[in-house]
């Protein structure tokens, strides 16, 4: 069966961030991204939602390279071809190399508009089965160590079951050791974004006296054999980021031993279909997976849920609750999360409508590809 696509409206939306957020890098304060609708002439639509910033520190991929890939290469190839299950896009788009936010943006929309097509929550799409997910939150650099215990503390009033603390050398380990210290239960991590080296292992070492949940991506953003130097060195379980961006990488990274847990995010892997290889994969291996965030809209978001209902993602993801980002978000309802839990949809597809006022105050520019 075909899935008919015979328009692609792509719009570039730019939304406040409620709260700025702080990284080894630098500070965000606005998300600005594409929204994609793949409509297929029957009154279905697919929605998705590209996640490179608008500066390329975390990939090298930003919102304008994301433009330029989905309107000179990516849309075109569809415009092409004829696509028989969502699958089969990734296997389209390996004509371009890389570029995976791109890809993931069109490719989500396409698995949106496949699910609505067969009347399935893209959940069960996508083969997952949870019907409630475990949710935690990723708490940017603070201005202070008491800020930081504050945010902590409110969070897991909140009932959030893991916390993310970002850290840069000169903010690490005293920090976390303050926020041990407070909440000795707390299932606590660090994410690094690459901001050390192993000339740092010494230092690094002292993480094993925190009893971290794990360390994202302590090392190099494309480096797998530093990060098994390191694992070998440190009890923390180092959980890899950055470095992973297709099956290929994490099977290396797996067999290298560089890591021991897995942030899985659909955007670096270049998409759904890619992200449940990956998934797969560990669960054969036995390697703990998470759904990461990219401070997504709603549309993001309701992928993120979707994808963390397959059985490996065994430890709570970044997709907190809307309004933890957003004065008001693109979907209608919103997300929520209570006690660290949202509920699955069960309505076809995303299982979230766009607030199609929300959307348009947010659009900044609009282009519409007809097949
Ligand atoms: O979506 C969220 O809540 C934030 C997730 C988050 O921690 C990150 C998003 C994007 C880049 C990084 O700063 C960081 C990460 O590396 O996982
Ligand atoms: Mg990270």
């Amino acid at each position: 069966m075909v899935v008919p696509i015979r328009e692609i409206n792509m719009k570039r939306l730019r939304m406040r961030l409620k709260h700025p957020f702080a990284t080894s890098f630098g500070t965000m304060e606005h998300k600005e991204f594409f929204l994609l609708e793949a409509k297929d002439g029957e009154g279905n639509s697919g929605f998705g939602e590209s996640a490179a910033f608008t500066e390329p520190w975390y990939t090298e991929e930003t919102v304008e390279t994301t433009r330029h890939m989905l309107e000179d290469f990516l849309i075109p190839i569809l415009q092409k071809n004829q696509v028989h299950h969502p699958d089969e896009v990734t296997e389209l788009f390996r004509a371009v190399r890389r570029n995976n936010m791109a890809k993931a943006a069109i490719e989500g929309a396409v698995w949106d508009l496949s699910a609505k097509r067969e009347g399935l929550p893209l959940s069960r799409a996508l083969g997952g089965e949870k019907r409630k997910i475990d949710v935690g939150v990723s708490i940017g650099i603070q201005p202070s160590v008491k800020d930081t215990l504050d945010v902590v503390e409110r969070y897991l009033r909140e009932g959030y079951k893991r916390l993310k603390l970002k850290i840069k050398p000169g903010w690490d380990i005293d920090v976390l050791r303050e926020v041990r210290r407070c909440f000795p239960e707390a299932p606590i991590m660090a994410d690094a974004n690459s901001a050390y080296t192993l000339e740092d292992i010494d230092h690094l070492r002292q993480l094993d006296d925190l009893e971290l949940l794990m360390v994202e991506q302590p090392l190099g953003a494309d480096d797998i054999i530093d990060h098994a130097n390191l694992q070998a060195a440190i009890r923390t379980p180092i959980c890899l980021d950055e470095s992973i961006t297709s099956l290929e990488d994490a099977t290396k990274a797996v067999e290298l031993g560089s890591c021991k847990v897995v942030n899985l995010k659909i955007s670096r892997v270049g998409g759904l279909t890619e992200a449940r290889r990956i998934h797969d994969y560990c669960q054969e291996q036995g390697i703990a997976v998470w759904c990461g965030g990219m401070l997504e809209a709603g549309v993001g978001r309701a992928h993120n849920i979707a994808l963390t209902t397959l059985p490996q993602f065994v430890l709570p993801g970044d997709t907190s609750g809307s309004s933890r980002y957003w004065e008001k978000d693109i979907i209608q309802p919103e997300v929520t999360a209570t006690d660290g839990e949202i509920v699955v949809p069960e309505q076809p597809g995303i299982g979230f409508q766009l607030d199609e006022e929300a959307v348009r105050s947010f659009t900044v520019e609009e282009k519409t590809f007809d097949f």
